[in-house]
């Protein structure tokens, strides 16, 4: 691709960046970019990318790292970047989460840990705190008996190396050196942090290598990141020549209960030099949905960074409401009726409805995931699908299985295509064509064995097995670092497999299969803390209620910035649900807003926001 002028380089998609994004994307000392939601922090990041790319300003061979807070943003940034770039410049922006950086740092040096800390050659990834809680029952159930288990967990994921100086701390150390010489060994992931961070503290050479591999970091959602995702940063980069741009929203921070530190903006700034900015524009939300962000950024958490809407819209666009049920047997029966006068009268697809829970998923959508998909409209708990579907691996052979039995489906072939000359980056022009003319004739095979007729699981067993043999494990491995360890591909492989033939089972044909497992004309239902980052034309937030918000007396500032999270993720309209009796795990309970009325009774005052019965 032909190299840009810095002076003449414009940003992607005919977008106009406000000045202050402008400056921001083309200049390259550090900032903390702090704006609100819908501001165009992720958008800015990608263009950054581009012209940094482009211009060649970051220059060859050198690369960006781009750390988002979970797999699908990172993956959509990635994706963003390369539609624009090209694959060629592309290859060199990283687009990884805290989890898989260091994870990577792990897998590629672990030899390199000192002693005392070696993993044995495989190990397991332990998600839950429950089975690291009972290592430390098992070893002193006095000790975990008289202490909080968030001091045991805070205990357990200190800095490394440990020390030994309390009878607590030596507890640790023994569980710690179980967990990692056990074959194979069980680390969380706030181990593999800290292990990872431990590699670059005693490694200068590793240090070094790293430092000059990435001269450009970018930290996105940045007002969660946790203690230790900021250490492993600092432990990384601090010091170095790379340059920083971290963009977050203080207003959107909902991750203290798992560590996020409350005075990251600072720490960053004092830390790296960073000067603070501010984006102004909202591009997301209706104009009388920022009035009512705005309105809640004043009243609700007591700040001060407003909004303006982009003018694509009319000044009377945007609604809230809050329904009133009585209860959730109704509140399940008239959202039907409404969603689907949205789908059919307006024309609203599916998937830009999004339905949100603040906790408890099944408990408060259970009843209407199925009763919708009994009534003709189809909606699942997207929270389980949010990590299978930006599988690399798993994208391939779904675009591969689409081609099979939809050869006109051009999109299809071209990501298939595009992932499979990733991974074969020696090769030249000529060689790719080959490479082309191959799969042309793969797939020609595949839909001739395979009729979508009288299926049954083997045969899709095979064909995936067929697929992935034609791309070749080893080399998806070594192009990508999350998949070195051949546990992880074959789980990813495993994991699709299994949806796909359960999705199978219930539809009978393969193609109507496919579009089950990508949820295509299905509602999403998902919990506030996985719709991060994400938007949609409607949002019906069920549950405005204390039941939902039972933190709320503890921690009423990460519960009034949850709410805000889920009301900014519409960009025309929102639905709050209150029912006056839910559901609950002992049995069906009144529900009020006495505890959340501040929340309420702003949402009153903004002016904005229409109070319904819907009985
Ligand atoms: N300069 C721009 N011009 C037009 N549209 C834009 C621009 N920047 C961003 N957008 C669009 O606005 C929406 C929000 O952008 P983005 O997700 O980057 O915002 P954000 O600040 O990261 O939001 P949040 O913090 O709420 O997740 C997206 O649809 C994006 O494509």
């Amino acid at each position: 691709m032909k190299r840009v002028k810095p002076e003449d380089w414009q940003p992607a998609d005919d977008m106009t960046l406000e000045r202050t994004a402008m400056n921001i994307a083309r200049r390259s000392n550090n900032k903390l970019v702090v704006a609100g939601p819908g501001a165009g922090k992720t958008e800015l990041l990608a263009q950054k990318a581009c012209f940094l790319l482009q211009t060649n300003t970051c220059r060859f061979p050198y690369k960006i790292l781009a750390i988002s807070f979970k797999r699908d943003a990172a993956h959509n940034l990635k994706e963003r970047v390369r539609d624009r770039c090209g694959d060629d410049l592309s290859k060199r922006f990283e687009s990884l989460t805290f989890d898989s950086f260091a994870k990577q740092i792990l897998d590629r040096f672990k030899q390199a840990l000192p002693e005392g800390y070696k993993i044995s050659d495989d190990y397991d990834v332990e998600l839950s705190d429950r089975k690291i809680l009972d290592n430390y029952r098992f070893e002193d159930e006095n000790y975990l008996n008289s202490t909080d288990p968030e001091v045991v967990l805070k205990l357990h994921a200190a800095t490394l190396p440990h020390s030994a100086r309390t009878k607590a701390e030596r507890i640790r150390n023994k569980i710690w050196k179980e967990m990692l010489s056990s074959s194979p060994s069980q680390l969380s992931f706030k181990m593999i942090m800290r292990l990872a961070e431990l590699i670059i503290k005693t490694n200068p050479k590793i240090k070094k290598y790293l430092q000059q591999t990435y001269h450009y970091v970018f930290l996105d959602e940045f007002q969660d990141t946790t203690d230790i995702q900021y250490d492993l940063f600092k432990t990384c980069f601090l010091g170095s020549g790379s340059h920083f741009t971290a963009v977050g929203d203080d207003k959107q921070r909902i991750m203290i209960w798992a560590g996020a530190q409350n005075t990251v903006f600072e720490d960053f700034m004092d830390d790296t030099g960073a000067a603070r900015v501010a984006l102004s524009t909202n591009f997301r939300c209706a104009p009388r949905l920022v009035t009512l962000l705005n309105h809640l950024t004043e009243h609700l958490l007591e700040k001060t960074d407003f909004a303006t809407p982009s003018d694509k819209w009319q000044p009377d666009q945007g609604e809230c409401s809050i329904w009133l049920f009585e209860n959730a047997e109704k509140e399940t029966q008239i959202l039907f009726r409404e969603v689907k006068e949205w789908i059919t009268t307006e024309g609203i697809n599916a998937r830009d409805i999004c339905i949100l829970v603040k906790q408890q998923l099944t408990m408060y959508a259970g009843n209407l995931i199925e009763y919708f998909n009994r009534n003709g409209i189809k909606a699942r708990d997207e929270n389980k699908y949010q990590d299978m579907l930006t599988q690399e691996v798993s994208v391939f052979i779904i675009n591969v299985l689409y081609l099979i039995y939809d050869p006109q489906n051009t999109n299809a072939k071209k990501d298939a295509f595009d992932f499979l000359s990733n991974i074969h980056t020696e090769l030249e022009d000529q060689q790719l064509l080959k490479l082309e003319f191959a799969f042309t004739k793969f797939v020609k095979t595949l839909r001739k064995d395979y009729p979508n007729q009288f299926f049954g699981g083997d045969e899709i067993e095979t064909m995936i097995a067929a697929i992935v043999d034609f791309a070749g494990k080893d080399r998806i491995r070594a192009h990508f670092t999350h998949y070195k360890n051949i546990g992880v591909l074959n789980k990813a492989i495993d994991d699709l497999e299994k949806e796909l033939l359960h999705c199978y089972d219930v539809t009978n044909d393969i193609v109507d299969a496919l579009d089950m497992l990508i949820g295509k004309d299905t509602i999403p239902v998902m919990t506030i803390h996985k719709s991060k980052g994400l938007e949609y034309h409607t949002v019906v937030f069920i549950g405005l209620e204390d039941g939902a918000f039972w933190s709320y007396e503890k921690q009423p500032d990460e519960d009034k910035c949850t709410f805000f999270v889920a009301l900014s993720r519409a960009k025309e309209r929102v639905v709050f649900t209150f029912s006056e009796v839910r559901p609950s795990k002992f049995g069906p309970r009144e529900q009020s807003m006495h505890t959340i009325r501040q929340i309420v009774e702003e949402l009153e005052k903004s002016g904005v926001v229409e109070i319904v019965e819907k009985n």
